[in-house]
């Protein structure tokens, strides 16, 4: 007899989007909303989230990976997620601990893929094996004009008094940066079942409200429950 497939007890919720749009401080900002609801949230980010997905997104962003080709930095972007999957967001998810993650499967999906040239069927077979069945319950895609994204970027740094303006990612053209936006908003709509659209031009508090009212109005569980 077949059985209903059971819900696991938590949901997995990831920001996506160019540089700077804003997705670190939302899911700080979405992880103090679910605290308010007496939800037990982790966040965490790709590449990264344990110490040895860490050591990759350094090798990474360092550009120690950059001669080697798209092709091979998506398969290193894999071999961290599929770590940080195995010793972080199944573990937590199967306690009942929601999971907010900074980036996951979608950013190679565009920037390796859409924006580096690597062929789909590479993608695909990497997203099979790196996420062992933990696709995103929700998908929030941070959308905005990458010249004021890139404002944003500047002045971050000139906050965190650094001289040079981000990691390698950063530093390419602005035309590259308009394909990564348009490739996040292919990808949205072609899974429009997980992925919601949200422009992030707006304040930080705007951006907040907007994307609480995707997350309550998406999951049952948080209508009802006291502030
Ligand atoms: N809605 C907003 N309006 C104006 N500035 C913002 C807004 N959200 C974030 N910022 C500022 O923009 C900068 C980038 O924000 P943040 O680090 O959250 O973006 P990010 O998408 O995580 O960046 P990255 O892709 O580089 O990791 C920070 O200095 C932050 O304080
Ligand atoms: C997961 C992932 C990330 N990247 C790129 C995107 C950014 O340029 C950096 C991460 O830096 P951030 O400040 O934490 O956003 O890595 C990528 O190219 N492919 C991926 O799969």
């Amino acid at each position: 007899m077949l059985e209903t497939p059971q819900r696991r007890p938590a949901r997995f919720i990831t920001f996506e989007g160019g540089e700077g749009v804003g997705k670190s401080t939302q899911v700080r900002r979405l992880l103090t909303r679910l605290a308010n609801k007496g939800i037990e949230g982790v966040r965490t980010r790709e590449p990264g989230g344990t110490p040895k997905a860490e050591a990759i997104r350094s090798f990474i962003l360092q550009g120690r990976s950059e001669a080697w080709g798209a092709g091979a930095e998506a398969v290193l972007f894999a071999a961290a997620r599929l770590d940080h999957v195995n010793q972080l967001i199944g573990p937590n998810l199967e306690k009942g601990t929601w999971v907010v993650s900074d980036r996951f499967c979608d950013s190679t999906r565009a920037y390796q893929g859409l924006t580096g040239g690597v062929e789909d069927r590479l993608i695909d077979a990497l997203e099979v094996l790196a996420l062992d069945g933990h696709s995103p319950d929700l998908t929030i895609v941070l959308d905005m004009d990458p010249v004021i994204a890139f404002e944003r970027v500047q002045r971050r740094a000139v906050e965190d008094g650094l001289q040079v303006t981000g990691d390698r990612f950063e530093k390419e053209e602005i035309e590259w940066h308009r394909r990564l936006r348009h490739g996040f908003l292919d990808i949205a709509s072609a899974n429009a079942y997980r992925c919601v659209v949200i422009s992030a031009e707006q304040s930080e508090e705007a951006l907040e409200e907007a994307i609480w009212d995707v997350v309550s109005s998406r999951f049952p569980e948080l209508q009802g429950r006291a502030a």
